[in-house]
C-alpha cells in the first residue's frame, strides 16, 4: 500500500524538483492604470489590513502546504517564524495525517508556538467528510494550532489522478460542512487546490452562510501534474490521462471575479499562481482581500528563514509600488481602483455571462 507518510514527502519533493506549473492565471490580461501624480509618496503607502480578527502588515498569507513528518514540520516552523516577524498569516497543509497519526501533531502545532500573534488557518480535505469526519475532527484540527479559521480543501481533480485517491465528492459534503459551520467558533474557508472556485460553487456555499473563500485557481501548481509524476513513478495507468488535464481549471483572475460576483460581501483569498507583489495588487483590485502564496514560499523556506524573509519583503515592496503608481495610498483605494481587462480574460467573462457593470459595482462596494 502507499502510506500517507510517503505521499506527504512525495508531494513536497515533486513540487520542489519537478515542473508542476501549468496553465495561466490570466492575470496578464489585467492592468492597473498608471496615475502620474499620486498625491503622496511611496513611503506613505499603507498596506496594513485586518484578517480573521488580527492585524497584518500587508494583505499576504502563505497558504496551507504541508506537515506530518519532522522535515515537513521544519518547513512549517520556518514559515511561522517569518510570518510572525513580518506580521503576515499562514495556513498549514492537510492535517488528516495528524488526525490519523497522533504522533505527527507537533509538526503542525509548531506553527502556533512560533507564530503566537499571526492569523493561522487549519486544513482538512472535503473527501474525508464522506468518510466519517465530522465536527470532532474539525475541532481537533483547529485546536492543534489554535487556528483562527479552518480551510476545507476541495481537490477533486487531484484525487482523480492520485494513485490512492478518493474522488468521492457527494453533496453530503455540503450538508455536513454547513451543519458543522453552525456550531464552530471560527469560520470555515472553502478552498480549491489549483482548479479554481466557480460562480456556481461560491453561490452554493454563500447561500448556506459561508463567507470565506480561497480561490486557488489555475496558473500555479497543477496538482494533477503532481499526481501524474507520482503515477509515472508507480507505473499507474491514470498518469497518461492526467496529461489531458494539466491545465484544467478556472484561471485565478477569472475565479476571483466569479467568486466576488457570487459572494458580494465575502472575504476572498486570491491564490493560485500568485508569484509577486504586482500580482497581489491585481488580485486585490479584481476582488480579493488577501493574496495567497504557496509554491514560491515553499522554495524559499527550504533555503531557510532569510530566503523566505527576503522573498516576502520583495513582494511587499512590489505591492507598494503597484499601489503608488496606480495612485492608491491604502487597500481601500486599491479595491476600487480602475482596472482594464483584455483578451482571454475578457472572453472568459463574456462566455460566463458576467455583467461587467454589476461586477464592477460589487467590486467597488467592499
Ligand atoms: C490538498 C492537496 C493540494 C494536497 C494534499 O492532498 P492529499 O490528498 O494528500 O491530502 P490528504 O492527506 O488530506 O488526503
Ligand atoms: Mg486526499
Amino acid at each position: 500500500i502507499i502510506s500517507i507518510t510517503n505521499r506527504k514527502i512525495e508531494h513536497v519533493e515533486i513540487c520542489l524538483y519537478e515542473d508542476v506549473e501549468f496553465g495561466s492565471t490570466l492575470l496578464e490580461d489585467v492592468s492597473l492604470v498608471h496615475q502620474s501624480l499620486p498625491g503622496f509618496s511611496l513611503s506613505d503607502v499603507d498596506t496594513t489590513t485586518n484578517f480573521l480578527g488580527k492585524k497584518m502588515s500587508a494583505p499576504i498569507i502563505i497558504t496551507g502546504m504541508t506537515g506530518g513528518l519532522p522535515e515537513l514540520g521544519k518547513i512549517n516552523e520556518t514559515i511561522a517564524e517569518v510570518v510572525e516577524e513580518l506580521g503576515l498569516g499562514m495556513g498549514v497543509g492537510s492535517q488528516r495525517i495528524a488526525i490519523e497519526r497522533k504522533e505527527t501533531r507537533e509538526t503542525f502545532a509548531i506553527t502556533r508556538k512560533k507564530a503566537p500573534n499571526s492569523p493561522l488557518i487549519a486544513n482538512l480535505g472535503a473527501p474525508q467528510f464522506v468518510k466519517g469526519y465530522d465536527i470532532k475532527q474539525v475541532e481537533e484540527a483547529i485546536q492543534m494550532i489554535e487556528a483562527d479559521a479552518i480551510a476545507i480543501h476541495f481537490n477533486s481533480a487531484q484525487e482523480v489522478f492520485q494513485p490512492e485517491g478518493e474522488p468521492n465528492y457527494s453533496i453530503e459534503i455540503l450538508y455536513k460542512l454547513i451543519d458543522i459551520s453552525k456550531s464552530l467558533k471560527v469560520p470555515i474557508i472553502i478552498k480549491e487546490s489549483g482548479s479554481g472556485l466557480s460562480m456556481e460553487i461560491a453561490k452554493l456555499f454563500y447561500e448556506n452562510g459561508i463567507r470565506y473563500f480561497d480561490t486557488s485557481g489555475k496558473g500555479g501548481t497543477s496538482w494533477v501534474s503532481v499526481e501524474m509524476y507520482r503515477g509515472i513513478r508507480k507505473n499507474n495507468w491514470k498518469a497518461d490521462s492526467a496529461k489531458l488535464f494539466l491545465d484544467w481549471g478556472i484561471p485565478t483572475a477569472a475565479s476571483i471575479i466569479e467568486v466576488r460576483t457570487s459572494a458580494p460581501d465575502s472575504i476572498i483569498i486570491g491564490s493560485g499562481g500568485i508569484r509577486n507583489g504586482l500580482e497581489v495588487a491585481k488580485a486585490i483590485a479584481l476582488g480579493a482581500d488577501i493574496g495567497g502564496f504557496a509554491l514560491p514560499a515553499l522554495k524559499a523556506a527550504i533555503q531557510g528563514k532569510e530566503a523566505l524573509m527576503n522573498f516576502l519583503k520583495r513582494v511587499i515592496f512590489e505591492l507598494k509600488v503597484a499601489m503608488f503608481l496606480s495612485g492608491n495610498k491604502d487597500l481601500q483605494g486599491l479595491k476600487k481602483t480602475p482596472i482594464v481587462i483584455t483578451k482571454e480574460l475578457r472572453e472568459w467573462l463574456d462566455s460566463r455571462g458576467i455583467n461587467l457593470s454589476y461586477y464592477d459595482s460589487v467590486r467597488k462596494r467592499r
